[in-house]
């Protein structure tokens, strides 16, 4: 059995599983995605032999091929290095604003360290002095950054400022903003919308479209004859259904794949184990990235069947991690969130005249939120969040 997994023979359905993991090195070209790339690559041809500096704001939902694009126009442009001299003088820094931490000190720190291949200081150095290095660097060259998930810097305080700096720098700098959140430029002041270069949006893909970047994935990366029409389509439906997220769709084929494996064909009972896997581990990544006291508080919740039961044992987890715990009011504010978030369910029920209304709430797969939660809290808290919560922080 292990035996014909290791060797992968009969009832094999991955032709190749990298497509699925990084698919860039397989993609020649991007599907609907051309326009939006022909008009940057001229953009960029401009900045680099005509010294014409810009700016665009890709905008669009999750999975809508924002970063697949960005990184594409990256690696496409270090290839022509090697063809054109001119493209020599070219510096590519890609980050993700929120990865790095999403402060401008952080940002423009990272830039600048990428920029100068150098340690730069974090802490301590104020965000004119990273500029100025920047253009220390720059001079004689061009610099093109992608800031990915940009909504997360410009959201903090002075996020916008960075932009405004990078934007306006007495050097040859050109950016490319990223952001899931389409309304990012209300954060924005005047002066910042007025130096920012015009946006791009990426709308969802329908079905069809979804089909289509479907069947390329099955065409480069499985075995023919293991799929057909009908499951691809079933996929894309899917996918098109909530926003036409093209990540979902590639990861429930890839999956769907992967539990055909060994029986040679990908049925519609593949495709919807891997849904249920799908939401699971969503939820599962929600949960993680909740703030601490969400977390905290999502952790007592599990434990109990009501809100005011929840927020008992909330506030003793709280006293045992010596923490200060929130009030019930800000607590009962958090668990509507939670609902809003799909991560729990709140239950209104009335108890009839005498006991008035009492919020229940109902949590799936309690059993591995809390695995999940304990991990992550575990980690986040070091060794002190084992002790207080091994018995369930529930009144002794
Ligand atoms: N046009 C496309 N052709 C082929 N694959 C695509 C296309 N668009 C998206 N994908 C696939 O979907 C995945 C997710 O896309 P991408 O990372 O670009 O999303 P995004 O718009 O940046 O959203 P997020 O901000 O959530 O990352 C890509 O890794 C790629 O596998």
């Amino acid at each position: 059995m292990i035996r014909e997994a290791l060797k992968g023979g009969k009832g094999e359905v991955i032709k190749n599983p990298k497509v699925f993991i990084d698919p860039l090195s397989v993609f020649t070209e991007i599907p609907f995605r051309e326009d939006v790339i022909r008009e940057t690559a001229i953009a960029v041809r401009y900045f680099v032999k005509n010294e014409v500096k810009f700016s665009n704001l890709f905008l669009g939902l999750t999975g809508t091929g924002k970063t697949f694009v960005v990184k594409y126009i990256y690696n496409e442009i270090e290839e022509v290095k090697k063809e054109d001299e001119e493209y020599s003088k070219v510096r590519q820094v890609y980050l993700n604003s929120r990865e790095v931490g999403g402060t401008p000190q952080a940002v423009l720190s990272v830039i600048a360290e990428k920029l100068t291949n150098s340690i730069v200081p974090r802490h301590g150095v104020n965000l004119g002095e990273y500029v100025e290095k920047i253009k220390g660097v720059m001079r004689g060259k061009k610099a093109i950054i992608y800031l990915d998930e940009v909504d997360t810097l410009v959201k903090r305080r002075g996020g916008d400022i960075v932009l405004y700096q990078l934007l306006r720098a007495d050097a040859d700098i050109s950016v490319i903003m990223i952001s899931n959140d389409i309304n990012v430029r209300d954060y924005m002041e005047p002066r910042v919308l007025s130096s920012l270069g015009p946006s791009v949006i990426f709308k969802p893909y329908d079905a069809i479209q979804l089909k289509e970047i479907l069947a390329k994935y099955a065409e480069y990366g499985l075995i023919g004859g293991t799929y057909d029409d009908e499951i691809l389509s079933y996929i894309a439906a899917i996918s098109a259904r909530e926003h036409g997220d093209a990540r979902k769709a590639v990861n429930l084929l890839f999956r769907a794949a992967q539990l055909a494996s060994g029986i040679g064909f990908i049925r519609k009972e593949h495709v919807d184990k891997a849904i249920v896997e799908y939401e699971q581990e969503r939820l599962l990544e929600a949960i993680k990235s909740l703030p601490f006291h969400y977390k905290l508080a999502l952790r007592a919740i599990v434990v109990s069947d009501d809100v005011v039961t929840a927020h008992k044992i909330y506030t003793k987890l709280c006293d045992k991690l010596r923490q200060k715990p929130l009030s019930y009011r800000r607590f009962s504010d958090i668990v509507s969130e939670l609902d809003m978030f799909g991560i729990i369910k709140i239950k209104i029920m009335n108890r009839g005249r005498a006991g008035g209304i009492k919020k229940y709430v109902e949590v799936q797969d309690r059993d591995k939120v809390i695995k999940v939660l304990d991990e992550n809290l575990n980690e986040e808290m070091g060794y002190g969040y084992e002790d207080a919560s091994l018995d369930d922080g529930k009144e002794g």
